[in-house]
């Protein structure tokens, strides 16, 4: 099966082109200013400009206001929005009324605990996304390059596409891929050379890993 790629927190043109280039399915550009791969609207409406028709746009929010969203969507033309806070089911629905898109809701995982809220997501968005639960005193609830125990995911009955992250790296996603048979991959920090960094032959190196461990994904 063919399993969806997404290189997320891209910030300039050449890492943007090396991951389209390269065949990403989805490219994520992160609108959270205490990360180090914040987006301004100005670089997202350039580089929304050169991935259009090439790759899936994914704006990530973290507990974004209308306004904030209204004006990244505006300016990006997202194809399906990351929401990767604390936001609610009824939130949720909130957003995909108000502007019309998809989304991927991202749940954070460490015991098999945080799987309960899982049906209610599951029901009002459109894909969900595993990744690791940040430490509290984290400055940012993802993108840390922290993975999580795959195997809480390993029989997991959803009738939502499913992606995975937290940790990934050229090296680990086959192992990944075959525990949680997840129908999509998404990584950051596995694809820098220091946070915030892209480097584009790491991104060439886990797409090419990802497009080899294929066929372990049954999504
Ligand atoms: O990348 C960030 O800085 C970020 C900030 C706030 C929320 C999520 C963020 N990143 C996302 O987290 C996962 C895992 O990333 P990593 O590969 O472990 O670095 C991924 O979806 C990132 O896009």
């Amino acid at each position: 099966m063919s399993l969806l790629v997404k290189i997320c927190g891209l910030t300039t043109p050449d890492t943007l082109s090396a991951a389209l280039d390269a065949g990403a399915d989805m490219v994520g550009f992160v609108f959270f200013p205490p990360s180090p791969r914040h987006l301004d609207l100005t670089g997202a409406r350039e580089l929304g400009r050169a991935a259009k028709g090439r790759a899936l746009k994914v704006a990530l929010t973290v507990d974004a206001d209308d306004a904030t969203v209204e004006n990244i969507v505006e300016t990006l033309r997202p194809d399906l929005l990351q929401l990767h806070g604390r936001e609610s089911i009824a939130r949720i629905r909130d957003l995909k009324q108000r502007f019309g898109l998809p989304v991927m809701k991202a749940i954070p995982v460490e015991t098999s605990a945080d799987l309960a809220p899982l049906a209610g997501y599951a029901d009002v968005c459109d894909r969900i996304l595993f990744d690791a639960r940040a430490p509290k005193d984290a400055t940012r609830p993802g993108g840390l390059g922290a993975t999580f125990d795959w195997h809480l995911l390993q029989g997991l009955k959803l009738d939502r596409p499913f992606m995975v992250s937290g940790g990934l790296s050229a090296d680990n996603i086959a192992e990944a891929v075959r525990i949680t048979r997840a129908g999509g991959v998404d990584v950051s920090s596995g694809v820098e050379r220091a946070p915030g960094v892209k480097d584009c032959d790491l991104i060439r190196n886990f797409i090419r890993a990802a497009r080899a461990a294929e066929e372990l994904s049954v999504q």
